[in-house]
């Protein structure tokens, strides 16, 4: 890598966020990955002559549900593509009585609740671990902060996101047991996805839109899909002027990472070399080619 270099900006679009407006030089065109399909084809342009590539999460129209997803192939597609970077915009439930719906979480911690999903790239054949201590990165997350600042959206910086399987909501006792463990908010996506980032090297932040109390509140109704698109619908145009906000901000040439999410495999894979599966090195070339190419 080059000392400075123009950031490329993958943008995951949650539900209710299936295109991106004002992008110029549009192309919708499929990216091949050898992990499988992705959830749809991936949208090329630039926004303020920044280059963006833009992925529908669940597929145009909403085909795929969570743990369908096939998060490998989706964060494969974004780096194939040559994404530095990714902004990911979420559905969530509120765990937090201070958090309304219309609030913007700028999350910076995980629980990953899930157990039905393929969560690493690394198998048999070549093994790797990561550290998923901090797992958004904080340059990405301060220039959101910035953006939603400029804007004047309801914001908060900081909150635990606690990933479930889905696709079901969750109970009355699950809702209390993830709010006493300290979670903010509730969704179903953003795990495997911010793992599967941190290996394949790319940056990585969530802005986490509230939808609505979950089943927790007294004072709410449990929550519905036809509540959380009505908040959504309701939000989609501030999410889009937090995106048209914050492009210009990380489309400026950059250097490497200062949190190393960059540099994430530097010191993570564990097999000898003269053990490695050829055919899932040749697999990696995308997620991993940058150290691979240098062992
Ligand atoms: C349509 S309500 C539940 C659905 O919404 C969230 O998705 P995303 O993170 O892609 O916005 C949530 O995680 C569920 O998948
Ligand atoms: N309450 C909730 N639980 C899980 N995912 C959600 N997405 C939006 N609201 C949600």
């Amino acid at each position: 890598m080059s000392d400075t270099f123009e950031p490329v900006i993958g943008l995951i679009g949650g539900s209710g966020l299936y295109d991106i407006d004002g992008l110029e030089d549009r192309q919708w065109k499929r990216v091949e990955s050898p992990w499988g399909e992705a959830s749809d084809e991936l949208l090329f342009g630039r926004l303020d002559g920044v280059r963006c590539v833009f992925l529908p999460r669940h597929g145009r129209g909403h085909r795929v549900p969570p743990s369908a997803l096939n998060y490998r192939a989706n964060i494969d597609v974004l780096k194939r593509a040559g994404v530095t970077e990714i902004l990911s915009l979420s559905a969530v439930g509120s765990l937090n009585g201070d958090l309304e719906p219309g609030r913007f979480v700028i999350v910076d911690q995980f629980i990953d609740r899930t157990f039905a999903r393929q969560k690493s790239f690394f198998e048999t054949g070549c093994v790797a671990h990561v550290s998923v201590a901090h797992p958004v990165c904080p340059r990405l997350g301060d220039a959101v902060e910035e953006a939603a600042r400029q804007i004047e959206l309801p914001y908060k910086r900081g909150g635990t996101y606690l990933v479930m399987e889905g696709p079901q909501f969750s109970t009355k006792a699950e809702s209390e047991l993830y709010r006493a463990w300290g979670c903010d908010v509730i969704g179903m996506t953003n795990m495997p996805e911010a793992k599967l980032a941190r290996e394949a090297e790319l940056c990585y932040a969530t802005v986490a839109m509230v939808t609505d109390f979950d089943c927790w509140h007294p004072g709410h109704d449990a929550v519905t899909v036809d509540a959380v698109v009505k908040v959504m619908l309701a939000n989609a145009d501030r999410a889009k002027q937090l995106v048209k906000a914050v492009i210009p901000m990380l489309g400026k040439p950059r250097g490497a990472c200062p949190a190393g999410c960059d540099r994430a495999l530097e010191h993570a894979i564990v097999t000898a070399p003269e053990k490695r599966d050829p055919a899932l090195m040749a697999k990696l070339d995308a997620v991993a080619g940058r150290v691979l190419k240098a062992a």
